[in-house]
């Protein structure tokens, strides 16, 4: 694909992911020939349920291969083997559920995972610390991972996904149950997290993507919809209605914009 019709191909910073792909489960097409890259900042993946989303955070991450096409990782075009183990060093995955003993603390839940991704063992229980201290969690260290909150739990998520310094973050849909006010420490977390490296959010609500979100692409029934900034997808109703005006961009008007792509389907799921 040409980098003119990335996501997100602002700036001199190296896609940090491009992906040009189909992905097919049996007879169904969950992706269907679908274009986008990935650099720094923040970028949100919207679209309704079933829409591809996951699937495509699958292939970022290296745990699904696409049918047909390609996915280039950190420089690496469709890695393989021993590839595929250095790129996914430098990536960190977030899932919409993840699973953990929950008699581990969470210093050593974040542990093992610095050990899942290859973190030397020296530098191990330095890396965990300064990733819980990324997310505010350095001070319940020492807690069971079975008694946190829901809030909790998903900074410990965050954590255990940067704690190997990643080049590439993929968040699939971070703020779900969490409540409004951990809703909105989250987003400073997350903006904060795009100023370090590429990170990739799927995301139902138009709100966490106007506040979080430097780029979007929606995806509808497997296929690119739209690829720009979120200013220009508020900007959408208004420049295809005739108005001049600027729309604000804030999480009614990204509703708007996706509305106005995505016709009368809802974007909360
Ligand atoms: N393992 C699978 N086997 C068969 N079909 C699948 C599988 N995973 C996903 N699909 C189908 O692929 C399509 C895309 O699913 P995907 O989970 O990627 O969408 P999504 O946008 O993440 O949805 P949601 O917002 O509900 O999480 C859907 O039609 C889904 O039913």
């Amino acid at each position: 694909m040409s980098l003119s019709n990335n996501v997100a191909a602002a700036g001199p910073v190296p896609a940090a992911a491009v992906a040009s792909v189909t992905v097919r489960y049996g007879q169904s097409t969950a992706l269907d020939g679908v274009s986008l890259g990935f650099a720094s900042g923040v970028t949100g993946l919207l679209g309704p349920n079933g829409a591809g989303k996951s699937t495509l955070l699958s292939l970022l991450s290296t745990a699904r291969r696409p049918t047909a096409g390609t996915v280039t990782l950190l420089g690496e075009p469709d890695p393989k083997g021993a590839a595929v183990q250095r790129v996914r060093r430098s990536i960190g995955v977030l899932p919409q559920s993840f699973g953990f003993y929950p008699k581990f603390t969470v210093l050593e839940f974040t542990e093992y995972a610095a050990w899942l991704r290859k973190v030397p063992s020296a530098e191990r229980r330095d890396r965990a610390r300064e990733a819980l201290r990324l997310v505010e969690m350095e001070q319940h260290a020492d807690r069971r991972m079975g008694a946190l909150s829901g809030g909790m739990l998903r900074r410990v998520g965050i954590a255990q996904a940067v704690v190997n310094q990643p080049s590439l973050v993929l968040l699939d849909e971070p703020t779900v149950g969490l409540d409004p006010a951990q809703r909105v420490g989250f987003r400073g977390l997350i903006r904060s997290l795009g100023e370090r490296c590429a990170v990739v959010m799927s995301t139902h609500l138009a709100e966490d993507v106007a506040h979080v979100c430097d780029h979007v692409a929606v995806l509808l029934e497997g296929r690119t919809r739209f690829t720009g900034t979120v200013a220009e997808l508020c900007a959408l109703p208004a420049r295809d209605g005739g108005a001049d005006a600027e729309p604000e961009v804030n999480g009614t008007s990204v509703e708007a914009g996706y509305l106005h792509l995505a016709g009368a389907q809802a974007v909360t799921g």
